[in-house]
């Protein structure tokens, strides 16, 4: 094995970041030890646009994870190499139209949701910002109910975490930072607290990262 596949992984993460907390919980859920590097989005204009970072991704976003040699950003990308590195436990179901479900709900929520209340994108809100936010997360998550009435068991797909529930939990903490209102959503709420028991997803927790602040900090 070369010196850098022997290397411990390097996560590049922001306590609330939703992306970088997708990959904390695979990264938990898998037992793959890491270091982190905190990558603060708001302090100095936003340490994503560092020279430094930026060489890291070009995209000026987290999370990144250096791994095995190489540097991969897009949260989604990084836990299918952790899934396929490290298969147990698994996060993709074996049956294709699980698998087919899982990749649904975890695009739904990577592709059709939180692009849209990224951090870049409020910014150019300003005054809106907040009501452009629940706007995104409510139609989002209008969707993503009923598609859950045929998909879910105890999680998103079945009785398995999944990938789609790496996804799920950090966007409903998204959710509840905009004051969405989760009355209209009863089997997303109820998936989120079965997940938010499982140990893997209570030590990814924004509350329990490095870099949260004091104030934060449960
Ligand atoms: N598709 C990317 C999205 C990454 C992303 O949007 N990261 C946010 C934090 S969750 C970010 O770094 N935002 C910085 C900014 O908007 O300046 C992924 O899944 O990793």
């Amino acid at each position: 094995m070369s010196a850098a596949a022997a290397a411990k992984p390097i996560l590049y993460s922001y306590f609330r970041s939703s992306c970088s907390w997708r990959v904390r919980i695979a990264l938990a859920l898998k037992g793959i030890s890491y270091d982190l590097v905190p990558v603060n989005l708001i302090k100095d204009g936003g340490q994503q646009f560092s020279a430094e970072f930026k060489a890291l991704n070009p995209m000026q976003q987290v999370p990144a994870l250096k791994i095995d040699g190489i540097t991969l950003s897009q949260s989604l990308a990084i836990i299918n190499y952790l899934e396929e590195t490290h298969p147990n436990p698994r996060l993709l179901p074996q049956d294709p139209k699980k698998r087919a479900q899982v990749r649904m709900i975890a695009d739904h929520i990577a592709s059709g949701i939180q692009p849209l209340q990224n951090l870049s994108v409020l910014k150019q809100m300003g005054e809106k910002k907040m009501e452009w936010a629940q706007n995104c997360i409510t139609s989002g998550f209008q969707a993503l109910e009923q598609i859950l009435q045929h998909t879910a068991g105890r999680y998103c797909v079945g009785d398995e975490v999944s990938m789609a529930d790496l996804c799920l939990v950090p966007q409903v903490a998204n959710a509840e930072r905009f004051k969405v209102d989760m009355g209209p959503y009863p089997t997303i709420t109820r998936i989120n607290k079965a997940l938010l028991e499982l140990e893997a997803f209570k030590i990814s927790h924004p509350s329990r990262q490095p870099d949260t602040p004091a104030e934060l900090r449960v």
